[in-house]
């Protein structure tokens, strides 16, 4: 009875693939523990084993051989280099979104203290005035300070106030105003300055100084100066409210950082690409040198900084040389980070440019060897490194029912994006990607702005809905669905993902397109490219178009719309795409462990 195990330890997940007699009896699933290719892992690959053998008769002493996969780590997904920053040097503008502004409209005119409003002589009464309300002051004081000034003629045009209290105010005015509230740093903004204020209807957003034109014709502005505010309305764009003061000093801009550039050593040849030109640039320059030996960043400069992190953080956990630490692939996508606007005056967010970067260190087969005889030690069984991963996957893909060489895989895990071919003659050629599941988890954490990385994995595998009534829901397709029973208040008028027939709320101001919206794109931009990558570097004459069938595995390819977005790019090259199911049982989980289990007997 000797059993053999097949262990994958993978970015995310750990995966046992157990077989006795050449026949599988049991499969185990963990979270990887620590890094990936680390001893770390050991502890992980013992739980996972220990689950797969829970349903059998037998125990950790009756397996005689276990294979573990040679591990290549991605590390550094996690490096975002901003490319833009917006900068204001003076307080010159407020764009935020408030929960509660009050009222509608723009209005135009010079800012005063609230109390200030009683002062004035009847000469000045007729030009705009926008009264500041500060926190000491109880918003009925500050209604009745400018109904009175109103009421004697003074044109108020807008308001704004430090509290929160936009609503309650406006619902008071004798004349509807535009009332922006909730501007924490109200006392940073200068009285006898001219300032346009923006609200929008419920729903909708600021238009007029969202628009640099819109804010020239307003403080008529020269050409150079229009330049100059061009920072402001695009920080405005997407608000519910808005103020924009022209202060005499304000100096605002938007400057490149230099993010550096990347160095890319090739077998056969070098190249760089500059981070500030985008990810596109950087992916050419990645092909251009493929296959790819090493990766390093200009010293001295973000790009630097990350790249040699992920070597540092390597070097340290291996307890190896940061000079033998090499980065072998790389994938760099374009996205969008909220940053605080330096200078502002309620803690304004501008969508800056950036390139998420995901790099994968090179397989260490001596690391590998050094927990395969330390995991021994402890089991006191045989370990042996069995073999690269995507070739394994391919083994473990043959499994799924009506499935033979000729055959393309792609297995799509947390970290990595692997391809691999098998031909006729049963020759393997194989390519390992970084950036798979984490890096669309960072895209979505980070173009969303949310706190919580395990909301953005959440958002990741569920499909969203909003709550339209008590009974009802619309589902992010369009289709609605009644309920017999009243949904729970807290959901009400949220948007939701549905998690195993579950609603939970996302507690984020975001619409359900938006949100939709990044997730597909997050899941694009990363697979989509990587996918196609990869087939491209594994096909026989360097074209998708070569191969014909070509099966997903991995835990990326149980997504509700990754599988479907590869099918449809596919489709275009005349490739069909299907997902796989391992052992005709365990979906398209498992394809590593059990093609380390299948190549483990093949060599006894
Ligand atoms: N139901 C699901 N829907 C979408 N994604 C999922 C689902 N289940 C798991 N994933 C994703 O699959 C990824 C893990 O896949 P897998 O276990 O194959 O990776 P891994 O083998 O640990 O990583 P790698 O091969 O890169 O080392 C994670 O990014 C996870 O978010
Ligand atoms: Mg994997």
């Amino acid at each position: 009875m000797p059993l053999i195990a097949g262990i994958d330890i993978g970015n995310a997940t750990t995966e046992v693939a157990l077989a006795q007699d050449g026949r599988f009896i049991g499969s185990g699933i963990v979270a990887t523990t620590g890094m990936k290719g680390t001893r770390d892992n050991i502890a992980g690959v013992v739980a996972s084993l220990q689950q797969a053998l829970n349903n059998t008769p037998w125990s950790l002493q009756d397996v005689a051989k276990i294979c573990i996969n040679e591990a290549a780590p991605v590390i550094g997904d996690v490096a975002m280099e901003t490319i833009t920053e917006t900068i204001i040097t003076e307080s010159t503008m407020i764009g935020h979104n408030p929960q509660t502004p009050g009222g509608v409209g723009v209005g135009m005119g010079t800012t005063i203290a609230v109390e200030k409003l009683a002062a004035l002589s009847e000469d000045r009464f007729a030009q705009g005035w926008i009264p500041l309300v500060g926190e000491e002051m109880d918003f009925l004081e500050a209604v009745w300070f400018i109904n009175e000034a109103l009421d004697r003629g003074v044109n108020v045009v807008a308001a704004i106030l430090k509290k929160d209290d936009g609503v309650l105010v406006n619902n008071r005015l004798h004349r509807p105003m535009p009332v922006v509230d909730e501007v924490t740093l109200l006392e940073k903004v200068p009285e006898g300055v001219l300032a346009a204020v923006e609200v929008a209807a419920p729903g909708q957003v600021v238009r007029v100084l969202s628009n640099p034109y819109g804010i020239a014709t307003f403080f008529a502005l020269t050409p150079e100066e229009t330049q100059t505010i061009v920072p402001i309305a695009r920080a405005l764009i997407g608000n519910r409210s808005a103020v924009v003061l022209k202060t005499p000093q304000g100096d605002v801009r938007s400057r490149v950082i230099p993010a550096g550039k990347i160095f890319i050593r090739g077998e056969k040849r070098g190249g760089e690409a500059d981070v500030a030109q985008g990810a596109q640039a950087i992916m050419q320059a990645m092909s251009a040198c493929a296959p790819v030996r090493d990766i390093a960043g200009e010293a001295g400069t973000h790009a630097g900084g990350m790249l040699e992190r992920v070597r540092k953080v390597m070097a340290s956990l291996t307890g190896h040389d940061m000079n033998t630490v090499h980065i072998q692939d790389l994938l760099a996508v374009d996205t969008f980070i909220p940053r605080k606007v330096q200078g502002g005056i309620a803690g304004e967010c501008s969508m800056e440019n950036a390139v998420g970067i995901a790099a994968m260190v090179k397989a260490d087969r001596l690391q590998m060897q050094a927990i395969a005889s330390e995991l021994s030690a402890r089991l006191n069984t045989l370990v042996e490194v069995g073999g690269v991963e995507a070739n394994m996957a391919v083994v473990g893909a043959l499994t799924t029912p009506g499935c033979a060489a000729p055959l393309a895989i792609l297995d799509l895990g947390a970290g990595s994006t692997d391809a691999a071919v098998i031909n006729s003659d049963g020759v393997v050629k194989a390519v390992h990607l970084a950036g798979a599941g984490n890096m669309v988890s960072l895209l979505i954490q980070t173009e969303l702005g949310l706190s919580d990385a395990f909301l953005a994995e959440e958002i990741k595998k569920y499909p969203l809905a909003k709550v339209e009534s008590l009974f009802s829901i619309r589902h992010e397709n369009g289709a609605v669905e009644f309920f017999r029973e009243p949904l729970s208040p807290s959901v009400f008028a949220k948007v939701v993902y549905l998690k195993e027939g579950e609603l939970i709320p996302v507690d984020n101001q975001t619409s359900l397109e938006k949100i939709r919206l990044v997730r597909r794109q997050a899941k694009e931009k990363v697979f989509v490219t990587n996918c196609l990558r990869a087939l491209r570097l594994v096909s026989p004459g360097g074209s998708i178009r070569d191969m014909t069938f070509v099966v997903l595995v991995g835990g990326s390819s149980l997504d509700f719309e990754i599988p479907q977005m590869i099918t449809d790019a596919l489709a275009h090259y005349g490739v069909v795409a299907g997902q796989g199911n391992i052992r005709g049982t365990e979906g398209p989980r498992n394809a590593v462990a059990t093609g380390l289990v299948l190549a483990g007997d093949a060599k006894k």
